[in-house]
């Protein structure tokens, strides 16, 4: 590799980092908001899960990622992993709480 491309590869590593970070952020921020919400089901009496939100979800980020050129394939993949671990975290929080009725 000559210093040109090693310096692009820094460069472009440097922002990849950068967006790392970033992500990391925004995912404990989401996380913060999906807790309060399964709280909030918890003691209301709510079941963890909604399927109607999550299907306007994925057709909302899927038509996000093909104008932003990524695969919405990946896209809907991706919050499909994060919803399930938010769905675990919301039964494990009814698990411990007394429902409100
Ligand atoms: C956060 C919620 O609970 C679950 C998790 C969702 C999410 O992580 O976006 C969406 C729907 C629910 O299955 C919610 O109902 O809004």
């Amino acid at each position: 590799m000559d210093d040109a491309a090693r310096t692009e590869l820094a460069s472009l590593r440097k922002s990849i980092d950068n967006i790392d970070a970033a992500l990391v952020h925004l995912l404990a921020e989401r996380f913060k908001c999906t807790q309060s919400v399964g709280r909030l089901k918890a003691a209301t009496g709510m079941a963890p899960s909604d399927p109607e939100r999550e299907r306007v979800q994925i057709a909302r980020l899927r038509a996000l990622a093909e104008e932003a050129e990524l695969d919405p394939a990946f896209a809907e993949k991706f919050l499909t992993f994060i919803v399930a671990e938010v769905i675990h975290h919301h039964e494990q929080i009814a698990g411990q709480t007394p429902h409100a009725e």
